[in-house]
C-alpha cells in the first residue's frame, strides 16, 4: 500500500481588516493570514475519518474571532497567538504554521477631521510566518516589492569575459532593484522576552534602505552583503537575513542617430530578463535554515 508522506491543511489568505477606533482617530491593520496545520490526519487520507479534522472553515473564524478578541498589535503578534491557539488547543495538531501578508495604509492629511481617511501605501508588502510545533518557535518575517534605485555610485567592471561576453564595463551606471527579504529571528522559545515587532519592522527596513543609499557599489552583490550586515550589526534579535535581488537593469539609450549626445541621461528600462543576486547573511556562529528559495516561504 503507498504511504502517506509530509501532508498539511488549513485556510489559506483570510482577509482581515482590523479598525480599532480611539475616539473619532481611527488604526487599521490589514492582513492576509494563511494557516496551515499538521499533526495525526493518516486517517483522513486513507479512509476518510474526519475524526482527527479541525475544519478549515474553524481556522478561518478562529482568524477573524482573534481580530475581535486579542486585537492586531503586529502580525507576529497575531501570528503566535493563532499557532499557540491551534497547537495547544487541539490535541491531534501537533505543528502550525502561520503566514500573513500586511499591506499598510497612511493617513490622508487634511481631510476633514483626517482621522478616518486613508491611503493604501504604495511601497512595500510586509510578510511574516510563524512556525509552532508546541515547543519551539520560528519567526521569519520580511518584506517584498520594495523598489529602490541609485541613479549614481553604482560600477561594474572587471568580470570574467569569454567570447560571449559583450557587456561594456561601467563606470556609473544606475542600481535599481525590487527588495524581497526575509529575517529569522532568534527568539524561539517562551522563556525568552519577545522582541518589539513594530520597532524591528521599521528598524530592519530603515538599516536596508540607508545601507542600499550609502554603499558604493562595484556590483549589486557587495550591496546586498552591505545591506544584510548592516542589519545583522543593529539588530541584535536577527540572526539571519536572505535577499533576493533583481537587477533592474537600466541601458543607456543610443541617441547618435538622432545626432544627440546620452550624456547618461536618458536609459531604457528593461523588465526582463534581469539578473537575479539572491544570498543569505549570517551572525557569525549562527545556523543557515532560511530556505534558499523565497517563494517556499
Ligand atoms: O551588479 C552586477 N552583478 C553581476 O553579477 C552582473 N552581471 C551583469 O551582467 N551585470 C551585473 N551587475
Amino acid at each position: 500500500m503507498p504511504i502517506l508522506g509530509q501532508n498539511q491543511y488549513g485556510k489559506a489568505e483570510n482577509r482581515v481588516v482590523k479598525i480599532t477606533r480611539d475616539g473619532a482617530t481611527h488604526h487599521i491593520k490589514d492582513l492576509n493570514v494563511s494557516v496551515s496545520l499538521s499533526g495525526d490526519m493518516d486517517e483522513v487520507h486513507y479512509s476518510g475519518s474526519n475524526a482527527n479534522v479541525l475544519p478549515t472553515d474553524t481556522t478561518k473564524n478562529t482568524v477573524y474571532a482573534f481580530a475581535k478578541e486579542h486585537g492586531i498589535e503586529s502580525a507576529e503578534q497575531f501570528g503566535i497567538h493563532l499557532a499557540r491557539h491551534f497547537v495547544t488547543g487541539q490535541e491531534r495538531i501537533h505543528r502550525a504554521r502561520i503566514r500573513i501578508e500586511e499591506y499598510a495604509w497612511e493617513r490622508i492629511e487634511n481631510s476633514g477631521d483626517g482621522a478616518h481617511s486613508f491611503v493604501r501605501k504604495g511601497q512595500e508588502t510586509r510578510l511574516t510566518q510563524i512556525t509552532y510545533d508546541g515547543e519551539q518557535w520560528e519567526i521569519v518575517s520580511g518584506l517584498k516589492d520594495l523598489v529602490v534605485m541609485n541613479s549614481t555610485n553604482s560600477e561594474f567592471w572587471g568580470y570574467v569575459k569569454d567570447k560571449y561576453t559583450t557587456l561594456p564595463e561601467a563606470y556609473d551606471r544606475i542600481l535599481a532593484t525590487e527588495v524581497s527579504g526575509r529575517w529569522r529571528f532568534n527568539w524561539s522559545d517562551d522563556e525568552q522576552e519577545m522582541p518589539d515587532w513594530e520597532t524591528s519592522y521599521e528598524q530592519v527596513k530603515k538599516h536596508m534602505l540607508q545601507a542600499f543609499a550609502e554603499t558604493y557599489s562595484l556590483s549589486l552583490q557587495q550591496t546586498l552583503y552591505a545591506m544584510g550586515a548592516r542589519i545583522i550589526d543593529h539588530r541584535h534579535e536577527i540572526d539571519e537575513i536572505r535577499f533576493s535581488l533583481p537587477n533592474k537593469h537600466h541601458f543607456l539609450v543610443d541617441l547618435e542617430p538622432f545626432g544627440l549626445k546620452n550624456d547618461n541621461e536618458v536609459y531604457f528600462a528593461a523588465d526582463r530578463p534581469y539578473g537575479l543576486i539572491e544570498a543569505t547573511v549570517l551572525r557569525d556562529g549562527c545556523e543557515e535554515k532560511i530556505p534558499a528559495d523565497l517563494t517556499n516561504l
